[in-house]
This record gives structure tokens, C-alpha cells and sequence, in this order.
């Protein structure tokens, strides 16, 4: 793992997700409408032989390019390589407009994680672009089914840093509010928004991310406040953390945090971290379980820093740590939201503690701030 480093001149790749007709092309449109993402390239990868949804996106017509692999994860990887360098060459020789963005539309039954992967992985790749925000259109009225029959919904929703709810305008406000409680219980840390056809998106969705350094506070706040929402590794909500009757059973029975078998949970740091022995420690991790983390993000407390340390990634890939200029207020100590499928935190969060010299905690219930 490198050290962190703040200068990036890359162009951001927006990655824009949901299932099967949630609203992605529409919420796309409407993006791609306002001025400020006008230069925006975009590449969209459709399910089956025949994509349409390039007729729809009419605007930039010259930059859009067209997968049409059906799967995401085999071929599309070499596809979405290609197409991504074909279009940084074109713009490099004037053919096509330069472009400091690009969005990529994932195929609706897709798992945009090794989009993710790809982007940030692959050593050309990466040389051009970064990722930026992750956006995952949910519909209300299919909304609830997709989480429970497709894992590939959950997984968009769990690698989310924006959830777009779609269609409430055209579903009751008991369904809207339940599909939001089960979002922000699977994503604790992703903000979620409300937004139907006939509403203006803010370009904020694509351009205010955690590597604009003045947006980078405000977002990191929201990452600590999933601590709130989320499960310490334990299955405690934080803010009942004086219950130290629990056990283990008890507080499973209140996990809404549990999904299937995705969950998040947060890992929380009582001493400075030796940057060294915490970046081996997610090494071993992401080795050993990368498939099984789908997210993680948070602040680290580095012994020799004043100021915390940026860490997320997505799966097996950690994206390059940043500073943040001071500690947000009332936090200190280092914070990291986890979103897994079937790991058991309790088993991670002894690893954390372990191999990071912090000691163990007592009685195996963990301990609120
Ligand atoms: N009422 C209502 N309809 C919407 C909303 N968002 C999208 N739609 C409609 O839902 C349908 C599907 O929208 P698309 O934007 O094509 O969805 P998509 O996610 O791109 O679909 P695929 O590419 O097939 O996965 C279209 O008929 C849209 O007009 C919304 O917020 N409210």
C-alpha cells in the first residue's frame, strides 16, 4: 500500500448502476443536461444483442460508446479496457471533444464491482482515470423483489455512494419509506436521495466526491455517521451500546443490518494505528476475503499524524489513502465502515484488534464511544 497523496489530475469515472429498469438512463439524461457535466463522455454496457439506450442519451451522442456484452464480468473487462483507452485517444488527437468525466452505465443485472476492479486495478487504466462517485438507481415499485431475489441488486446497492430512490412519484409513501430503511440499513454510509423523472439532479451526485478536497469533510461526516445506523462488529447499534446484557444472540435478533448474508458493521480504533501494520493487516484481509468485502471506508488515526488518513475500496482494491485536513468534530480514533457478505465481524474485528496492538476487548461485547 502506498503512502497517501493528494495530487490527481485523472479524469473522473462516474459509475452509474440499478437494476433492470430503475431509472438509470433517465437519471443519466437528466445529468448529462446540466452545463457542468455537459463535457461528459459516456460508455454504456447493455444486456442483450440490441442497445437502444445510446437513442435515449441523444446529447453527446459523438462520445457514447456502446458495450454490448451481455456479461460484465468476463468479457466486458477487456471491452470496457478498450473502449476506456480508445476514447482517452480520441480526445488526445482531437477527434472527439476532451472530456474530464465519463459515465459508465452498467448493464442493469450486473455486480458493478469488477467494473470498480477494472478501473482501478488495471495499470494502464488506472495511469487515466480514477473512480469518482459510485450511484445506485433503486426503484420503489421493483425495489424490494430485486433486493430479495439478486444478489447483483444487493451488491449495487452495498458498493453505492449515492442511492437514487426512483419513481416514488408513482408509489405509496409507506413503500418509499421502507425500501429507504432497508438501504441505509444494507449502505449506512451511502447518502441517500429521492429523486423522480420529473426532478433536477444536483451534478453534486457525479462531481462532489472524496477527492474534492472541499467536499472530501462533509462526505467523510457521512461515512461517520453510518456509524449510527450501522452494527458495531458485534451486532450493537452504537447507541446502544450501554446494553452490555446482550448477548451475542440477542442483538442478532435486532440486526437490521443483516441482508441475506450482507452486512456492514464498523471497526473502531481506541489507540493510533502503525500505518505499516494496519496496511498489512487489509492486505492479509483483502487476500484472504477481498471477494467477501464489497466496501469499506473510513478514517484511520496514523501514529505521527494529526490528522486522519482517507482509506476506501472496493472488493480486493484499496483506492489511494488521502489526507482530510483535521479530524471531523467529535471524532477521533480511527473509524472503518465494512460492508461484507459472510464474514463474521466478530472473527474480523479480533483480526483488527490483534494485529494492530490494539487490546482485545473484554467479555467479547464491544464497547460504545
Ligand atoms: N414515474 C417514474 N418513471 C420513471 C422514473 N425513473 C424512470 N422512469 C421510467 O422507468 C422506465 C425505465 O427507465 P430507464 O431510465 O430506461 O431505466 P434503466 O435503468 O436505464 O433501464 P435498463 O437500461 O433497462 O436497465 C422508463 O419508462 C422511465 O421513463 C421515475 O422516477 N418516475
Amino acid at each position: 500500500m502506498t503512502a497517501p497523496d493528494d495530487g490527481d489530475s485523472r479524469i473522473t469515472a462516474n459509475v452509474l448502476t440499478g437494476f433492470l429498469g430503475a431509472g438509470k438512463t433517465s437519471l443519466l439524461k437528466r445529468l448529462l443536461a446540466l452545463p457542468s457535466l455537459s463535457g461528459t463522455a459516456v460508455i454504456i454496457n447493455e444486456f442483450g444483442e440490441v442497445g437502444l439506450d445510446h437513442l435515449l442519451v441523444e446529447a453527446i451522442d459523438d462520445d457514447i460508446v456502446l458495450l454490448k456484452s451481455g456479461c460484465i464480468c468476463c468479457n466486458i473487462r477487456t471491452e470496457l479496457k478498450d473502449a476506456l483507452l480508445s476514447l482517452f485517444e480520441r480526445s488526445r488527437n482531437g477527434e472527439i471533444p476532451r472530456f474530464s468525466r465519463i459515465a459508465i452505465e452498467t448493464t442493469g443485472i450486473a455486480d458493478p464491482a469488477p467494473i470498480v476492479a477494472t478501473l482501478s486495478a488495471d495499470p494502464m487504466l488506472r495511469h487515466h482515470f480514477r473512480v469518482g462517485n459510485i450511484v445506485t438507481v433503486v426503484d420503489v415499485p421493483n425495489g424490494q423483489s430485486n433486493l430479495d431475489g439478486f444478489v447483483e441488486s444487493q451488491r449495487q446497492v452495498a458498493v453505492a455512494d449515492r442511492i437514487i430512490v426512483s419513481k416514488s412519484d408513482i408509489s405509496p409513501a409507506e413503500d418509499t419509506a421502507r425500501l429507504r430503511a432497508r438501504l441505509e440499513a444494507l449502505n449506512p454510509a451511502a447518502e441517500i436521495l429521492e429523486l423522480d423523472e420529473t426532478m433536477q439532479p444536483d451534478d453534486a451526485l457525479f462531481m462532489r466526491d472524496i477527492h474534492d478536497s472541499s467536499a472530501r469533510g462533509a462526505e467523510v461526516a457521512r461515512w461517520l455517521k453510518a456509524e449510527t445506523r450501522a452494527l458495531d462488529a458485534h451486532g450493537h447499534h452504537h447507541h446502544h451500546g450501554h446494553d452490555h446484557g446482550h448477548s451475542h444472540h440477542q442483538a442478532h435478533e435486532h440486526d437490521v443490518n443483516r441482508h441475506g448474508d450482507i452486512r456492514a458493521f464498523v471497526l473502531k480504533g481506541d489507540a493510533p494505528l502503525s500505518w505499516a501494520r494496519f496496511g498489512l493487516w487489509l492486505s492479509m484481509l483483502l487476500n484472504r476475503h477481498g471477494g467477501e468485502i464489497l466496501r469499506l471506508k473510513g478514517l484511520l488515526d496514523i501514529e505521527g499524524n494529526d490528522s486522519p488518513v482517507v482509506i476506501q475500496g472496493v472488493q480486493h482494491l484499496i483506492h489511494k489513502p488521502m489526507h482530510l485536513d483535521r479530524w471531523p468534530e467529535g471524532v477521533n480514533g480511527t473509524h472503518l465502515v465494512v460492508i461484507a457478505r459472510g464474514l463474521d465481524p466478530v472473527l474480523v474485528e479480533r483480526s483488527f484488534r490483534a494485529f494492530n496492538g490494539l487490546s482485545p476487548l473484554s467479555g467479547g461485547l464491544a464497547k460504545s464511544a
